[in-house]
């Protein structure tokens, strides 16, 4: 079900005129929300979209679904995946939408390579009981809400010198997808 019901024709076409084109990268811990924004904002300025999670390999989901945390190691080979979507998403439309946790600062700097500000990362920083809430209540997902903890251990929430769109979701989905929407307009 589309969740940009609310978006009307006109606001939609209003913010495909606007928002400077960009790569998002809709980063942070397991159940922040980087898949409903995601797919929001996709539906809402119309940019190729890809999912993260799906570019890592299966030995990852493995370790994962068994409540092992993935390591630096683990990562890299996924990171270059997800580099190799940007830069290819860059040099063919110039706009595009990937989640992708993106915990660490060295992580998010490989993902941007030199595509500097090209590359934009939209921060969804959401308080660890809804976390944890929201994890639990979710059905047929491979991440095992224990692995919650070290996720936020993980969490270098990016600086500002990254030049990041923060969201303090605390709201509903559409308006979370609204709030990045404007952010990004005003950025013109
Ligand atoms: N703003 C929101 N308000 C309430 N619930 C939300 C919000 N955003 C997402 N959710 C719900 O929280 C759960 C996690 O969302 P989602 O799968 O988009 O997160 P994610 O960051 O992509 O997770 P993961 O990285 O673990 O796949 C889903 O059940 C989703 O419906
Ligand atoms: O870097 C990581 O540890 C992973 O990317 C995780 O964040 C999950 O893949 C994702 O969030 C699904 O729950």
């Amino acid at each position: 079900m589309s969740i940009m019901e609310h978006l009307t024709q006109e606001e939609r076409l209003a913010y495909q005129q606007a928002v400077k084109k960009a790569i998002l990268v809709i980063m942070g811990v397991s159940g922040c929300g980087k898949t409903t924004v995601a797919q929001g904002l996709q539906e809402a300025l119309g940019w190729p979209y890809q999912e993260g999670d799906s570019l890592h390999p299966k030995a990852n989901v493995d370790k994962m679904a068994s409540g092992v945390p993935l390591t630096d190691e683990d990562r890299y080979p996924w990171l270059e995946k997800c580099h190799e979507w940007i830069q290819s998403i860059h040099a063919q439309h110039g706009a595009g939408i990937l989640t992708c946790s993106a915990l660490k600062r060295k992580y998010r700097d490989l993902l941007r390579g030199d595509m500097g500000n090209s590359v934009r990362f939209v921060y969804l920083n959401v308080p660890q009981a809804v976390l944890e809430d929201r994890m639990k209540k979710r059905v047929g997902h491979y991440m095992p809400p224990s692995l919650l903890p070290s996720q936020l251990a993980t969490l270098e929430p990016p600086g500002q010198d990254e030049n990041p769109i923060v969201v303090d979701v605390v709201q509903t989905p559409e308006e979370t997808v609204r709030i990045v929407l404007d952010s990004l307009e005003k950025q013109l």
